[in-house]
């Protein structure tokens, strides 16, 4: 689904959120663990306050494992709760609510305390477009699809779904935007496919993968586009990769558009391995 963000549409997605919100105790953050701040929204610290949250970082299975151990650790050091999982696979997602409970007992204990009755923990689903929301809302309702109806004093219908006895989760997801006004962050979002359409150059894209490759995983360049050594300028690498790859124009000249092309697809699907492009060490410089 591609969304057009104009800033009508992010007061409303933003309006909803906050509507939302007032449901739940909990907060599941979705972002890609190969890019987890890149795919973070920018005001969500601002639009959830207060409220208790936990950070996933899906598609685990995509991102560079020592890395998302390394975001796990970071998270960790900074009073975050953060945990790594594949919806798609459903790996990972035992321990959700486990996380949820622990992040809550300081709540729920205050509840009980108080004499109210034991409840199911509520929580909703926030991320940007194409994370991985309605993946995992479908993998959690797989065993319980029983939606329960409206909850009393909420006037807008809302369907939860029961996940086991102890969750009970918004069926639908909160939908935010990412931080595409970064040049950065947009390459970031272009390559691991959160952007499809992408309204930036791919040449560009390209680049600045290609870059990033020979800074971080240089073997994995000169594998994949058997490369004896890294040369030094963009043009040189572009034309080796353009005519290995059969990118040519009638001339036999590189289509650099069709390289480029083939250079961003070829990491989306993977042939260069599982890559992330957010580092922790990085976001600690920044922090
Ligand atoms: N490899 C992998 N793919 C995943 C995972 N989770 C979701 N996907 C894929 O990512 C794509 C987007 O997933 P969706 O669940 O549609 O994402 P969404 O956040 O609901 O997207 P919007 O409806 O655009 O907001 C789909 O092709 C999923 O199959 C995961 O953990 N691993």
């Amino acid at each position: 689904m591609t969304i057009q963000w104009f800033p009508g549409h992010m007061a409303k997605a933003r309006r909803e959120v906050t509507e939302k919100l007032k449901l739940v105790d909990i907060i599941f953050e979705l972002v890609d663990a190969r890019i987890p701040v890149s795919s973070a929204n920018p005001m969500l610290e601002e639009i959830i306050q207060q409220k208790p949250r936990l950070i996933l970082l899906n598609k685990a299975d995509m991102a560079d494992r020592e890395i998302t151990n390394s975001w796990l650790k970071y998270y960790e050091q900074n009073d975050k709760k953060a945990l790594a999982i594949n919806s798609q696979a459903g790996s990972g997602l035992h321990q959700i609510v486990n996380a949820a409970q622990e992040i809550l007992k300081p709540k729920f204990d205050r509840m009980r305390a108080k004499g109210m009755k034991p409840r199911a923990i509520r929580a909703m689903i926030i991320g940007i477009p194409n994370v991985g929301k309605s993946t995992l809302i479908n993998r959690l309702a797989k065993k319980n699809i029983a939606k329960t109806g409206n909850m009393p004093g909420i006037t807008k219908s809302q369907q939860w779904i029961k996940v086991g006895k102890e969750l009970e989760l918004l069926d639908t997801p909160g939908i935010l935007w990412p931080k595409f006004e970064d040049q950065e962050v947009g390459y970031k979002l272009a390559l691991t496919g959160a952007i499809k359409d992408t309204i930036l150059n791919l040449q560009d894209i390209a680049v600045y993968a290609l870059r990033f490759l020979e800074n971080h995983y240089p073997n994995r360049l000169t594998e994949r586009y058997e490369l004896s050594e890294i040369p030094n300028d963009i043009l040189p690498l572009f034309n080796h990769i353009g005519t290995l790859r059969g990118c040519l124009m009638s001339k036999g000249e590189v289509d650099y558009d069709k390289t480029a092309e083939t250079i961003i697809r070829d990491i989306r699907s993977e042939k260069l391995g599982s890559i992330s492009f957010d580092l922790p060490e990085d976001q600690a410089e920044e922090d």
